[in-house]
């Protein structure tokens, strides 16, 4: 490494990014790594507190900042992920390429960031995210980095760190039970909750059928949408502790894969999700009617990336899993089933 005073640096090349940050106004590279140095430069670099220059040689074995955040790109950037297009300030950024659930190996994730002197930084997992939206960036700490380093981060893991899992357009059948809305003594508040929610995801409603407290009514409304080709059944009421509410009853009886009857999130403890043949039915409870999210919220995204939730899956949501129940709601962005 080889020191020059700024002053005398004209016709000098910078070696890496420089960074300016005016709090409140910019953040950015002031110089871009590569730039030769110009007698009109030599005021704005002491001005960033540059008084020196360094010319790095960069031995056989090592690898600049910018290169080995592209090593880093090339780890993380799975499916329907995308790279920024520039390398700033030695960081590499990932963007999703479609509207989807995003998926982190987050052992993985751990393994690497374990090796010491890199930076990798996501979002956290399961969360749906937007097509174009920022989801994860990476760095190397040094300036300059040993080779051997990252063939290991390499080698950490075959497939890619990230994925972006494209939602898939379901068709949605809803079931809505209670002798109270059947005999229209109220109205039903909670079919338009469901739809607006699923509709979001460009799902489609093929349609809603209402049912009293019974069991047969209740299967046989399940069954018709899934003979009506349905991708989904979506249950509401019933769900809780009355020996009236006869809903989980109904569906356990239909047979297929009970995952769970109950969920550690609050609001939605009387959640309930299982499979048959293949096609999820769920259980609403009433708290997904007036709360602003709910366990629904979490489920919904990854059923709709065609993910198969186990037991474990939904059992890990109690760390995380007491919504704040905010004013104004920022999910995803809060601790909300993180
Ligand atoms: N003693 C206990 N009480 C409750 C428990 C419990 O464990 N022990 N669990 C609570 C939880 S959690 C929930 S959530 C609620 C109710 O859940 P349900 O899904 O069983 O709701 P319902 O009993 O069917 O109805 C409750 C309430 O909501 C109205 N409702 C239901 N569906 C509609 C609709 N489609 N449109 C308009 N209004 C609707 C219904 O008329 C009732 O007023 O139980 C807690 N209690
Ligand atoms: O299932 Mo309840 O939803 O916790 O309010």
């Amino acid at each position: 490494m080889k020191r020059i005073d700024t002053k005398d640096a004209v016709g000098h090349v910078i070696s890496h990014d420089i960074t300016e940050i005016i709090p409140g106004k910019f953040k950015g590279r002031a110089f871009k790594k590569g730039h030769i140095i110009k007698e009109e430069d030599i005021e704005k670099l002491l001005r960033l507190g540059k008084e020196h220059i360094y010319i790095f040689e960069i031995k056989e074995d090592e690898l600049h900042e910018n290169d080995a955040a592209l090593i880093l790109g090339k780890i993380g950037c799975g499916e329907y992920v995308y790279l920024s297009e520039e390398i700033k300030e030695g960081k590499i950024d990932f963007y999703a390429e479609v509207d989807g659930l995003l998926k982190v190996d987050k052992e993985k994730l751990f393994e690497l960031n374990m090796l010491g002197q890199i930076s990798f930084a996501t979002l956290p997992e399961n969360i749906p995210v937007k097509k174009g939206e920022k989801i994860a960036g990476a760095r190397v700490i040094p300036l300059i980095i040993k080779k051997a380093k990252m063939e290991s981060a390499a080698q950490i893991t075959s497939h890619k760190l990230i994925d972006v899992k494209q939602f898939k357009k379901m068709k949605i059948g809803i079931v809505t039970t209670g002798s109270e809305i059947y005999h229209k003594r109220i109205v039903d508040k909670f079919g338009p909750v469901v739809e607006k929610k699923v509709t979001e995801y460009n799902c489609d409603v093929i349609g809603q059928i209402v049912v009293t407290d019974d069991k047969e009514m209740i299967k046989d409304a399940i069954k018709t949408h899934i003979n009506n080709k349905a991708d989904m059944v979506i249950c509401t009421g019933g769900m809780s502790v009355d020996p009236d509410d006869l809903t989980p009853s109904s569906i356990i009886e239909l047979g297929g894969e009970l995952v769970s009857y109950g969920s550690p999130v609050l609001p939605g403890s009387m959640f309930l999700l299982s499979y048959l043949d293949e096609i999820p039915i769920m259980g609403l409870p009433g708290c997904v009617m007036y709360c602003k999210k709910t366990v629904f919220d979490l489920v919904l995204p990854r059923v709709l990336s065609g993910e198969k939730l186990s037991m474990e899956d939904i059992m890990r949501y109690g760390h995380g899993g007491l919504c704040q129940d905010c004013d104004i709601c920022r999910y995803p962005n809060c601790s909300f089933g993180k």
